[in-house]
């Protein structure tokens, strides 16, 4: 049985205002030590950038199953693409959903022969886990007219919201606002000049339908099950239409309930988070549930703020004060903190991201990477 309490939202306009500020960067600090889970509202997103976005999610879906099939994730060493309905599973259970994957639009980077000279440049692709990162897959434009440009917007907004984010975060943390800029480094032509540190990441957005059960079910019925976010730093969670079926896990094991809210976000944090803060700051566990009958799909858009691949969890822990770090009692931090980050092989997010993806899509995996590689990531 799920319960109702609230989650926080915020009002990040409160920002504008010097006096207001303190009171939302408190709010902050409890959404990040004591919740782990947020809305938050007037987050300066325009709002007709998302309608275009979301206007065009039944097109997009409802292209013919040759239409989608052609834009298959097989077809993506980046995992990129689409995945028909529950083709996927969590916690060994299908997940009743289809889903799109896109990402920043990026060119292949990975070069299995890079020179060394390169590498004086800061610019090695050797490293398998660059093969992630590549181009999307993008249905014609004649089957869902005006979708590139939609996405592209909508992708911009959302990079910018999450990088305003970020500094507020810094904020709440006490640590100096721009701590985390040399993670996410601009696509500029300046930058390219002075070879920042850091490659910019490739931030991924998920298009989700969860099909309407006009009948009613018998029990619930798993939309995606219960997770922690693997595929970024932030996530920025657009639900849109009134379907509900989100809900989060709270400290004390109770389903709470995350109905879509008008003109918010839901704001939730990634695996790479949590072990950078030491579980200070949660990856809460969250699920989708589809319980009786819902009359309309529910169409949702998961932004997941990428890192570079190279950053390790180490890196970024050394811009983490000890005491926010700490700020959780040992007894409190989540057992499951020996993720895959405290494993050294895979200590740079390029090598738990591509662990990820190859133990979740063994078909693409096998399509496009070798046998030895999928053993090695499947251990
Ligand atoms: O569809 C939703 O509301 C949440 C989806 C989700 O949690 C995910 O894809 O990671
Ligand atoms: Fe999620």
């Amino acid at each position: 049985m799920s319960g109702t309490a609230a989650l926080p939202i915020l009002d990040l306009s409160l920002a504008n205002s010097p006096h207001q500020k303190q009171q939302l960067l408190g709010q902050l600090h409890d959404a990040l030590f004591n919740v782990g889970f947020l809305y938050i509202k007037s987050h300066g997103v325009a709002q007709e950038k998302i309608k275009a976005l979301t206007s065009l999610l039944p097109a997009l879906f409802d292209q013919t199953n040759e239409a989608k099939a052609s834009l298959s994730k097989l077809n993506s060493p980046h995992f990129l693409g689409y995945s028909g309905f529950a083709e996927e599973a969590t916690l060994g259970q299908r997940d009743l959903r289809e889903q799109f994957d896109f990402a920043t639009e990026l060119p292949v980077v990975y070069d299995p022969k890079a020179s060394t000279s390169d590498k004086s440049k800061g610019e090695d692709f050797s490293k398998l886990y660059y093969r992630l990162r590549g181009p999307n897959q993008w249905p014609a434009e004649d089957n869902v007219p005006g979708f590139r440009n939609a996405f592209l917007e909508y992708h911009d907004e959302l990079q910018a919201l999450s990088y305003r984010f970020v500094h507020l975060i810094e904020e709440a943390f006490g640590i100096p606002v721009g701590t985390f800029d040399a993670f996410f480094p601009r696509l500029t032509s300046a930058n390219n000049a002075a070879h920042p540190r850091y490659v910019p990441p490739q931030h991924r957005i998920k298009l989700v339908k969860y099909p309407a059960s006009p009948s009613g079910l018998a029990r619930e019925e798993q939309g995606v099950g219960a997770h922690k976010d693997s595929s970024g730093w932030l996530t920025f969670l657009y639900q849109a239409g009134e379907e509900e079926g989100l809900e989060v896990l709270d400290a004390s094991g109770s389903w709470i309930r995350a109905p879509p809210i008008e003109g918010t976000f839901v704001v939730n944090f990634g695996n790479a988070f949590e072990a950078a803060t030491e579980g200070a700051v949660k990856a809460t566990i969250h699920r989708v549930i589809t319980e009786g009958p819902r009359l309309k799909p529910r169409y949702s858009i998961p932004f997941f703020q990428g890192l570079p691949l190279d950053l390790t969890v180490k890196e970024v822990r050394q811009c983490i004060p000890e005491h926010v770090r700490t700020l959780r009692p040992v007894s409190e931090r989540p057992n499951s903190l020996v993720s895959s980050f405290l494993d050294s092989r895979w200590e740079s997010l390029g090598e738990s991201q591509l662990r990820k993806w190859i133990r979740s899509h063994e078909d693409v995996a096998k399509k496009w990477y070798s046998n030895e590689v999928i053993s090695y990531y499947l251990q």
